[in-house]
């Protein structure tokens, strides 16, 4: 399914005071079976813009198209069957896992789709394994696993809704770096095996370069740039503009090696990990 968006703009609140123009004249298209990457600064709109592609929010002018699927102010799409092809992996999607086993909680998006009980436990294998893990996990409360266990079993409930499209809102958000490898090479792989559309936010540039066919560059809700690596890199001054720099970064430090009872260093890692440290470094402080 091609994803189409034509002049789309979006405002919070319209007719309100606090009307905040989130997108502005937005258009390009991801041909099916492409990959996606959408960097930009944060509140440059780039959530906004993913919500859109499930009909979570619907553009305040402009047109969406998801395959046939057309997405426009005031017009009744077929939302439901829009959402079973569009699997969205939300930012710490660990954090919607509820039931008391992760059979359950794969369970969960298919049963909601109507999919017989047969089918279901057969897609609910199949997701754990794609995801990495065994099934003897399933029988076991998704409240007893690892981060990066309750990450992936998240996963594997989008997974067995059988989505044709995979949105992915910063995936390996506040895993350690070989975790964040590993979802994205598993996302790559899922990416390959079934031609699945792709489309990745994130914050690292170097995944976007790795992993994407396109990139799309905002900057305060408008499309500054769009094209393959090759093409964006040519222009990597532009980058700058967007990317947290390294002089943001330093900056960071600097404040919470003033703000913390411990040093911070800057080996190259990202704002993430930085913060991540500092979290692990209080944690330990305060047992
Ligand atoms: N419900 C809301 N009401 C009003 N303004 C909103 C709402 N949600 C988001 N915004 C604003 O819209 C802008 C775009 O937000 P959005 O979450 O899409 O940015 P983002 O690029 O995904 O940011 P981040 O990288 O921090 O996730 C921001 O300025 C944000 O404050």
């Amino acid at each position: 399914m091609d994803i189409l968006f034509k002049n789309v703009n979006y405002t919070y609140q319209a007719n309100t005071p606090f009307a905040f123009k989130a997108l502005k004249n937005i258009s390009f298209t991801i041909p099916s079976g492409k990959y996606m990457a959408i960097i930009g600064h944060t509140g440059s709109g780039k959530s906004t813009l993913l919500q859109h592609i499930n009909g979570l929010l619907l553009p305040t002018e402009g047109t969406v198209k998801v395959g046939d699927y057309l997405l426009e102010k005031g017009r009744k799409s077929d939302l439901k069957g829009l959402r079973q092809k569009v699997g969205i992996v939300f930012q710490y999607p660990e954090h919607q896992l509820f039931e008391e086993t992760v059979e359950k909680d794969i369970s969960f998006g298919p049963k909601n789709f109507g999919v017989a009980e047969t089918e279901i436990k057969a897609r609910v294998r199949k997701a754990i394994t794609d995801v990495g893990l065994t099934e003897e996990i399933l029988a076991k409360s998704p409240f007893e696993l690892s981060g990066g266990q309750m990450r992936r079993v998240a996963i594997a409930g989008v997974l067995a809704v059988e989505p044709e499209i995979l949105v992915l809102d910063e995936p390996t958000a506040g895993l350690d770096p070989k975790g964040q490898k590993e979802i994205m090479e598993l996302f790559y792989h899922l990416h390959k095996q079934k031609n699945r559309t792709t489309i990745l936010v994130t914050h690292h540039m170097d995944d976007a370069f790795t992993y994407a066919d396109q990139i799309l560059i905002l900057k305060e809700g408008a499309k500054l740039m769009e094209g393959t690596p090759d093409q964006i890199f040519q222009k990597r001054d532009l980058l700058t503009s967007v990317q947290l720099g390294l002089p943001e970064i330093l900056a960071f430090v600097e404040t919470a090696n003033k703000k913390f009872p411990f040093p911070i260093e800057y080996n190259g890692q990202s704002l993430d990990l930085l913060v991540e440290e500092i979290e692990k470094k209080l944690k330990r402080a305060k047992q």
